[in-house]
């Protein structure tokens, strides 16, 4: 049954919401770990509708930059009289869930405070640090932006300097050159006035590598920049434009505190760990998103035949236009789910780390690298084939693409760039895979059984066992990427150490194999996000829900095989025939999908506000509300334009006036 159905709503639309096969709510409480999230999504989501003071004025694309600013710094100011009636603040995804609507997706002036600053305040200062500072960072008496990256450098080897001077007792914070003034760092150019900055330590003589600092950037009460402190906005960006992203350059600038040292030398690294956590499940959404938008405007849109003479037809019959889309549904489902248990993971692990073990924050970090660099670059890729999907609509702001994937272009590279995420992936790998050449072989024992890369140890079968049985099995598809990604593991570190043996150092030796390396890492993710899918598949009850999700799930899993399948066939692994049926099962699940598609996409429950689009509005009234927000449009307020005589119009009237001569 699909909750969604309203007699008023596009016919089309009506239609395909009668066909579903399933509880949309019940797949819902899927998607957002159960129905009492479902339940506070919707509350959420009604008490923003409720409450127009926290509405857009106009549509953000109609805004310039300074009126975005000042649009979000506007809402900021009333958040804070909202969120506890709005919200559990104890939850973080009720808070999430409500900045996000709030804020929607272009940033605003006190997100790196709440995602970056303050928990590394909350993470790695000491008891004196966090009586000073918690109680007042929490109630946001000052804004914490977190500025690690530097003009020119990369973390290990920053050149902003922290030096300790004995007979003050005060560190003394420079930028020393060009290249190592901060450059990026979010709402660090006009909203916030404090900034964690990551500085290299010097101790007598001795550096201790990058540690953070909490300085005041800004006055508290005029806000100017304090003395010795240069700071201001970067400029324009591909997306993202509603965050002042931000330079600072520190000329011997001196904040007070003590030197403790952390209980593992990369804690200082925790915060990129809990964004990077958050990316993933947030790259699914965003995923989602979009296939819901291109899913619904697909269902709307009808445009030629497929048996002529039979009327247009919906393009989302089309068989291309299914395999451009329900992929991305399938991928989107897959980083939620993947997203959604590393992020429990990374907190469990936060924990541990404060009560001093720190055994299992390797696993974490290799696994969170991962997820990131495969789910955005992948998300990247799939908004792009949503948008192309709505043809010439889709270019259009309306859309909602230009807002949604420009902003989704940051997500391969902000917490650090994918290609080197997925080299510390495959340092990772490399440490299993001399384990099972070298360690094991001589008696040692293995690292400790862990799920994440357990069956690099064993032997996955030496034959693929895909087969054409009308029920896939997924244990068969799962054992297939297992041998894939053991295989690549085990080449790229035979290849090291055959190049190390040849004389190579081995730092040589890594840039050598690092795109194998990079390969061997993303099938090591791709077998992790299989498992999870096919795990968090096989603990539903009821069958409706089961057996969209088993079609959901064959999707994913052929057409994942599909897209290795030169890795898989090289060595005869896997043979032509089975290439065959994988296609088969690919077909199949298009189909299988299809009168399930709009239902599908319903079930995320994504308001109108979370999609910002025309195309994918609920109701699918997509062509009268076009032309009503056009006509919205700032260029629509004059039938002429007040510029038009001074140019145009001159030019016009010259023209005619010469031709009369
Ligand atoms: C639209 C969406 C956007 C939505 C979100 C929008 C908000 C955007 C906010 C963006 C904010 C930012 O971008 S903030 C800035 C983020 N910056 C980054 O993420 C920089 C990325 N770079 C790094 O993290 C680092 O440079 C590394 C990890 C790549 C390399 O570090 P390194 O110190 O040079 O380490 P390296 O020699 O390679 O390795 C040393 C050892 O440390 C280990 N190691 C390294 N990191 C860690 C770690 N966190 N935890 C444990 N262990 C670690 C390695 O595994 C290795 O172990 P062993 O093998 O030796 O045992
Ligand atoms: C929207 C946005 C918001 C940001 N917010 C913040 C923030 O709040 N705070 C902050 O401190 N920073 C922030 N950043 C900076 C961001 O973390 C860095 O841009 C990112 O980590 C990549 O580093 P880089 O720009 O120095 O790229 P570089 O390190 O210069 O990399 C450039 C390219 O070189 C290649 N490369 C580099 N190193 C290697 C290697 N070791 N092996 C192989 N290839 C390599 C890769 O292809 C890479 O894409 C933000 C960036 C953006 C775009």
């Amino acid at each position: 049954m699909n909750h969604q159905i309203k007699k008023d709503d596009n016919p089309d639309l009506i239609e395909e919401r009668s066909k579903a096969t399933f509880d949309t709510d019940a797949f819902g409480a899927f998607i957002w770990g159960g129905y009492n999230n479902l339940k506070r999504r919707r509350e959420i989501a009604r008490y923003y509708e409720d409450h127009k003071e926290l509405h857009d004025t106009v549509p953000i694309a109609f805004m310039t930059r300074e009126e975005k600013l000042e649009n979000a710094y506007r809402k900021a100011s009333i958040f804070e009289n909202h969120i506890k009636k709005a919200c559990d603040v104890n939850n973080p995804e009720e808070v999430r869930y409500f900045n996000w609507l709030v804020y929607h997706i272009d940033g605003h002036p006190t997100s790196v405070h709440s995602i970056m600053g303050f928990p590394t305040i909350i993470n790695q200062s000491d008891k004196e640090q966090q009586e000073r500072w918690l109680q007042s960072g929490e109630n946001r008496e000052y804004l914490a932006t977190y500025a690690q990256t530097e003009l020119g450098t990369n973390i290990k080897k920053l050149e902003t300097t922290a030096t300790y001077d004995q007979k003050t007792e005060e560190f003394i914070l420079n930028s020393p050159t060009v290249t190592s003034l901060k450059w990026w760092p979010g709402n660090m150019g006009h909203s916030h006035n404090v900034a964690i900055v990551m500085a290299q330590l010097w101790i007598n003589n001795k550096c201790y590598g990058p540690h953070p600092f909490f300085v005041q950037i800004r006055d508290p009460k005029t806000h100017k920049p304090l003395p010795g402190i240069t700071v201001g906005d970067i400029g324009p960006k591909f997306g993202l434009n509603t965050t002042d992203n931000g330079f600072l350059k520190l000329d011997h600038v001196f904040p007070n505190g003590t030197y403790v040292p952390p209980v593992h030398d990369k804690i200082a690294y925790s915060s990129m760990m809990l964004v990077r956590a958050i990316i993933t499940p947030l790259m699914g959404e965003n995923l989602c998103i979009g296939a819901t938008i291109a899913i619904r405007y697909s269902a709307i849109r009808r445009q030629g035949e497929i048996k002529p003479g039979d009327g247009e037809v919906q393009i989302l019959d089309y068989q291309t236009q299914q395999h451009r889309l329900f992929p991305q549904l399938a991928r989107g489902i897959a980083f939620l789910l993947a997203g959604r248990n590393t992020y429990n993971f990374c907190n469990n692990v936060l924990k541990d780390i404060k009560n001093g073990d720190v055994s299992l924050l390797a696993d974490l970090h290799a696994i969170l690298c991962g997820l990131k660099a495969i789910s955005s670059y992948q998300a990247e890729l799939g908004l792009e084939q949503c948008r192309m999907a709505c043809g010439g609509h889709g270019y259009s702001a309306a859309s909602g693409f230009p807002l949604l994937n420009s902003n989704q272009f940051n997500g391969v590279t902000v917490e650090g760039d994918n290609l080197v995420l997925l080299l510390q992936v495959a340092r990772y790998l490399m440490k299993r895979a001399k384990e099972i050449r070298y360690e094991i072989r001589y008696g040692q024992q293995p690292s400790k059984p862990n799920e994440i890369y357990d069956y690099l140890f064993d032997d996955a079968p030496k034959k693929c066992l895909i087969d054409q049985a009308y029920v896939p099995n997924y244990k068969n598809v799962l054992e297939s990427f297992e041998y894939l990604s053991k295989k690549l593991t085990l080449q790229a570190y035979d290849k090291l150490e055959q190049l190390k043996q040849r004389g190579r150092t081995s730092e040589v030796a890594w840039n050598e194999c690092s795109v194998e390396l990079c390969k061997a890492a993303r099938a090591h993710i791709r077998t992790f996000l299989a498992r999870t899918f096919i795990n968090e598949v096989n603990q539903v009850n009821g069958l409706p829900l089961l057996t969209v999700l088993k079609d959901l799930l064959q999707l994913y899993l052929f057409y994942e095989v599909k897209e290795c399948m030169a890795g898989l066939m090289e060595d005869g692994y896997m043979l032509g025939q089975q290439l065959h049926y994988v296609k088969k099962n690919i077909y199949e699940a298009l189909s299988k999908i299809r009168p399930n598609a709009v239902s599908i996409v319903d079930s995320f429950d994504f308001t109108d506000r979370e999609l910002n689009s025309v195309l994918g509005r609920r109701d699918g009234h997509v062509y009268e509300n076009l032309l009503k927000w056009a006509q919205a449009s700032p260029l629509n307020k004059h039938d002429v334009l007040p510029f038009h005589h001074k140019y145009l119009g001159r030019m016009m009237e010259e023209a005619r006036q010469k031709s009369r001569l």
